[in-house]
């Protein structure tokens, strides 16, 4: 969408949670910067009134800033001439059944913008956890229509942020710790007509793989393997969702997402390398058509999904610029990849404490794994790292492509895993583990990282006492900002990760920093309001460590630091 396209470099607008097509969460800005950003106060704020994780973050279009909340999904439009006043607001009805289903808390990862068209007005895209997408005016909060994308009854939610691209939306699926088979839809944004389906399992058709899949690279695997690389029909409850962050190359009209887990968790249900679970993905995005596909983790052992976040660069490899996608994965390795083909470039361990796997083979594309590590039937597997929430989850990160670095906010947790048989239900929880999570090595549960993606050189690392759930904002004022679960928003030099300011927000932080200009002043928003899956110990205060899928016992000081809230907080000099 060329319009979008222009909006997301205006320094007025954040019109994309990715901020732009190559998820730079990068801004030009330098009012607000590593001289000046110790004066930061708060401008104005406003709670959403809903309890729960608040992830994502705000949209900034044309002088209006959209909200959103978790269940049950409310969106309110403000205005930033003044801030005091609710435009309007868009509260769905929607089926309360999704709540009992959702794996990680309630959350929702934010709205989508599409400037107006031919044939629609300027559009707000909002997925409902109850599997509905709906498209709302955006100058006036009407509904424009309403799909159904997801079926609770299958135990299928959405909490992923709609992703606006030429004439589409593109929406995933939540679920696959319910045996949810996974795919990715493309909607018409006129009138939310399916333009494509794709599946993450099943017959090439249903994955739509094209004639030249992964012709770059035949040894990734390419035709028949969503069926053969399964024991049976297991791969019509095989997992493989898509939940996390999509980001896309408006010339080479290419979609790139990654899928995530095979379901169960227990290994053993399912023989097999589990394609196409696991795998980044680069799809033509006018078809649904997939040029390539790699997958990260053949045959998953430990929950590590790979939906992350997906950065765009233009890096030099070998001498030449090559158009780059970088993907810190759960598995706690970052993988570079030639955006154009699907090459693997390099793939390194974002600490050399991660211990499931001792490296990967550039050439053959496989992790080579520590058989120590393992997790199998009537064995409790210990000290695994990462552990299932993985050293990176659902964060949006940042790239500066002045200095050339990625900044991250990862995850510092270990964990034990003893897995368990269990039937499956439609509509269920089918997992079979049980799990233990504690800090990692370091001693913290986080860490922020500078990262070098072609090298893996870390220019600088610092320790977080709880993980950063919530991902990165850099700008070219020589600043990250991030928040915290335990409720800062913080800045640091992106140069050096030197600590430049911070603030005690409400509640805890699993959202990501924004900033926009308003009236020729440089503002930065977050939402505050902690859940998401490290929250839900907080969330059902539950006493049981293993509860939560391992949750509660990993962040079980974070009660003695935050409680539930929610709202939006802002920054200005
Ligand atoms: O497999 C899935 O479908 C699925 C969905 C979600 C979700 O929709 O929030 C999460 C996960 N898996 C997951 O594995 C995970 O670690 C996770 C963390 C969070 C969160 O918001 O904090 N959601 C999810």
């Amino acid at each position: 969408n060329k319009e979008l396209e222009q909006l997301s470099k205006q320094n007025t607008n954040w019109v994309m949670q990715t901020k732009d097509y190559g998820s730079t969460h990068f801004s030009e800005m330098i009012d607000i910067n590593a001289n000046n950003v110790k004066n930061l106060k708060v401008a104005w704020s406003f709670s959403t009134g809903v309890l729960n994780g608040h992830e994502g973050g705000p949209l900034v279009v044309d002088g209006i800033m959209y909200v959103h909340t978790p269940y049950p999904n409310n969106v309110f439009a403000i205005s930033l001439d003044e801030p005091d006043k609710i435009l309007w607001q868009f509260k769905p009805k929607q089926n309360p059944a999704a709540r009992a289903v959702a794996c990680c808390d309630v959350v929702n990862r934010g709205l989508a913008y599409a400037p107006a068209g031919k044939d629609y007005p300027a559009t707000i895209f909002l997925n409902q956890l109850d599997g509905h997408v709906v498209a709302i005016n955006a100058k006036t909060g009407e509904l424009l229509w309403k799909m159904e994308n997801s079926d609770i009854a299958m135990g299928s939610t959405l909490t992923v942020a709609p992703f606006v691209v030429k004439d589409k939306v593109i929406v995933g699926t939540s679920g696959a710790e319910l045996g949810v088979r996974g795919y990715a839809t493309a909607y018409n944004i006129k009138d939310g007509k399916q333009a494509w389906r794709v599946y993450a399992t099943g017959p090439d058709e249903d994955i739509k793989l094209s004639k030249d899949f992964n012709s770059a690279n035949p040894h990734y695997g390419q035709f028949g393997l969503g069926l053969k690389t399964w024991e049976g029909d297991a791969w019509k409850i095989g997992g493989g969702t898509n939940w996390g962050w999509y980001a896309y190359d408006s010339d080479l009209e290419m979609l790139y997402y990654g899928s995530g887990n095979p379901a169960p968790w227990n290994e053993t249900m399912r023989p097999g390398d589990n394609k196409w679970t696991m795998t980044i993905w680069g799809r033509d995005v006018n078809t649904g058509e997939a040029k390539f596909g790699y997958q990260k983790t053949p045959h998953d052992e430990w929950d590590y999904a790979g939906v992350n976040y997906m950065g765009l660069s233009e890096q030099v490899v070998d001498g030449k610029k090559t158009k780059l996608l970088t993907h810190p994965d759960r598995n706690g390795l970052v993988y570079t990849l030639n955006r154009e083909n699907g090459t693997l470039v390099n793939a390194f361990k974002i600490d050399d404490t991660v211990n499931w796997v001792k490296k990967v083979d550039l050439k053959t594309g496989l992790p080579i794994r520590d058989p120590e590590y393992s997790t199998h039937m009537d064995h409790q597997a210990t000290g695994i790292c990462p552990s299932a929430m993985g050293y990176h989850n659902q964060g949006i990160e940042s790239y500066d492509p002045n200095k050339q670095l990625f900044f991250m906010g990862t995850n510092h947790i270990c964990m034990d895993w003893e897995p368990f048989m269990l039937p499956y239900r439609a509509g269920q929880f089918f997992v079979g583990a049980t799990l233990n999570m504690y800090p990692g090595p370091k001693g913290t549960l986080g860490q922020v990282k500078a990262m070098n993606s072609v090298t893996g050189k870390m220019e600088w690392e610092v320790q977080e006492k709880f993980a950063v759930w919530g991902g990165t904002t850099a700008t070219a004022g020589d600043l990250v900002f991030y928040g915290t679960l335990d409720g800062y928003i913080k800045a640091r030099h992106s140069k050096t990760g030197e600590e430049l300011w911070k603030f005690k927000l409400p509640s805890g932080v699993i959202g990501h920093p924004i900033t926009y200009k308003h009236n020729n002043k440089q503002y930065v928003a977050i939402y505050y309001g902690v859940g998401g899956w490290p929250g839900v110990g907080l969330v059902f205060d539950l006493a049981d460590p293993t509860a939560g899928l391992g949750a509660v016992g990993a962040f079980k000081e974070l009660a003695h630091y935050t409680q539930m809230g929610g709202g939006v907080m802002v920054f200005s000099l």
